[in-house]
């Protein structure tokens, strides 16, 4: 039987940029027969762009990085005719939510483990714009947190620098309006999630509707105009129950299209997957095919 290709595309700058733990996957995949290629990526695009490139047999891309480098790597693969490959993590990224969503640790046997004999699920992907995510969009507040995080200093602090532009970002809660249409149906909201998958900032639970296995994506819409209100809400998200408390609505869709009210010249951020990748008027659709991802 031919060896499995596996190709690890490692983000150096992600989070720790260990090194050491891809090191000892590629070395533990090698003592087991696989044929493991290692791409280190040069530049921030440059995951996709390989991808979408690569010519040779990929069984397995596994990638090494956090939750920026997986959406750079499935927007890459996306743009490939052959979907034959499955998807693995080497989770090494500052919070890696999708890892900790599919139960995925850091021991080098372990990720070994499930790259040869893990579970495939499917996972199916959104598009904002045309651009992919698989975890979560956001719009107002959520975008604004990361399009205004201190990237030097979510370098040398990791989590906090989000939690210090959360703090910034408060006091612009409820200025702006948004104009949804969720299949068809027409809402107003104040800012808004839309999350695949149940977790969100690491293990916090933000849906107990969303599912990664759905087709479906769900859409968290924040009414209100008060940062304090607000604050509340907020606090349910430690809680596991901010889907439920007052002011919020969470509705499952497949197309979501997002404007702002009153719009003027103003830039209004999207992020997704935890990237400033978009801005508005948003487009939002679920994709047909899942991709598969190996896990425990
Ligand atoms: N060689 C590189 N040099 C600079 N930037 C890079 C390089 N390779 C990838 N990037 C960029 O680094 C960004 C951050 O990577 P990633 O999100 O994986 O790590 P992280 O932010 O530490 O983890 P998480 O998203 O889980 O918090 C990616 O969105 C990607 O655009």
């Amino acid at each position: 039987m031919a060896a499995t290709q596996v190709l690890i595309v490692f983000n150096p700058v992600s989070g720790s940029g260990n090194r050491r733990i891809v090191e000892a996957v590629q070395q533990a995949l090698s003592n087991r027969g696989c044929d493991v290629s290692l791409y280190p990526t040069q530049s921030a695009g440059d995951a996709t762009r390989y991808l979408a490139a690569y010519e040779g047999q990929l069984d397995v891309v596994a990638v090494a990085g956090g939750d920026g480098t997986i959406n750079e790597v499935v927007n890459g693969l996306r743009e490939r005719d052959n979907q034959s490959y499955r998807l693995a993590l080497i989770p090494t990224g500052t919070v890696n939510v999708l890892a900790a969503e599919l139960g995925i640790g850091k021991t080098p046997e372990g990720i070994a483990d499930i790259i040869l004999q893990g579970r495939e699920k499917p996972i199916y992907l959104g598009s904002v714009n045309e651009r992919r995510f698989v975890l979560m969009a956001g719009i107002g507040y959520d975008a604004w947190v990361v399009d205004n995080v201190d990237l030097a200093l979510k370098k040398k602090v990791g989590k906090l620098a989000y939690v210090l532009s959360m703090l910034k970002q408060l006091r612009h809660f409820g200025k702006k309006t948004y104009q949804l249409t969720v299949d068809g149906e027409r809402y107003q909201a104040n800012s808004v999630v839309i999350t695949n998958g149940r977790y969100y900032a690491g293990s916090f639970v933000l849906s107990r509707q969303a599912d990664l296995s759905k087709p479906t994506t769900q859409v968290l819409m924040i009414s209100g105009n008060s940062p304090l209100k607000f604050i509340g809400i907020l606090l349910g998200l430690p809680l596991g129950i901010m889907e439920k408390m007052p002011g919020m609505k969470s509705v499952a869709a497949r197309h979501v299209q997002i404007e702002l009210l009153n719009a003027g010249t103003e830039r209004e951020p999207v992020q997704a997957d935890g990237d400033s990748l978009a801005e508005l008027p948003l487009n939002l659709q679920m994709e047909g095919s899942p991709v598969r991802l190996l896990v425990p």
